[in-house]
């Protein structure tokens, strides 16, 4: 298997067209049916950077900006924020396009983490993931500390561990 890969070349967009059955009663997108789409893009993200099974093992907070009215055109956009040993942190961000009117607007964007499982459902290794813009370079970089907060969250590190999340908090005092 290949050790590294460039976030570039996993890089994932999606473009779906808004109808009435995805629609709640006020012809807005549901916001569960835009997790699911989320949910969708990230994990083909994720497969492409591991060329494994992959499984949603987390979604940090998911923010609602702007309501997606039916007839909207939504794009999704999915990148490989950083690797670490089975689990590839992936963003997803959002931007719903009315075509007709020429405006596009930034609805929503959230973290993923997904872990790439072998046959048997038990977590395997995938590749160190490389940057190469500043965009990705920083992303990269706040990874660790995100990665930190949701699992001392989920009860999976104990908080004294994460030293990371320490210092950024701590940073400035
Ligand atoms: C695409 C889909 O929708 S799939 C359907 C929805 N998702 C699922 O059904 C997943 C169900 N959950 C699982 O299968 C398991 O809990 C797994 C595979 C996520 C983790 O399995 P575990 O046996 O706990 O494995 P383990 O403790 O070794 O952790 C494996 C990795 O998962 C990460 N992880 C586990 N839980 C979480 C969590 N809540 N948040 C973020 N990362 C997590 C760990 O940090 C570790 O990452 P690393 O290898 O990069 O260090």
């Amino acid at each position: 298997m290949t050790k590294t890969k460039y976030v570039s070349e996993s890089l994932t967009t999606m473009t779906e067209m808004i109808f009435p059955n995805d629609t709640n009663t006020l012809g807005n997108l549901m916001g569960g049916n835009l997790m699911r789409m989320m949910d969708v893009v990230g994990a083909i993200c994720a497969q492409k950077h591991s060329n494994r099974i992959v499984v949603t093992a987390s979604v940090d907070n998911v923010s609602f900006k702007e309501s997606i009215p039916l007839g909207s055109v939504v794009t999704l956009q999915a990148k490989v924020t950083r690797a670490f040993s089975s689990s590839m942190e992936v963003v997803i961000d959002v931007w719903a396009e009315d075509i007709p009117a020429q405006q596009r607007v930034s609805t929503n964007k959230a973290f993923f983490t997904f872990v790439a499982v072998d046959q048997s459902g038990r977590p395997i290794d995938v590749p160190i993931s490389l940057t190469e813009t500043e965009e990705e370079k920083a992303l990269y970089d706040g990874a660790l500390r995100r990665r930190q907060l949701r699992l001392v969250l989920a009860g999976r590190m104990k908080p004294s561990d994460a030293t990371e999340l320490k210092s950024f908090l701590n940073a400035g005092e």
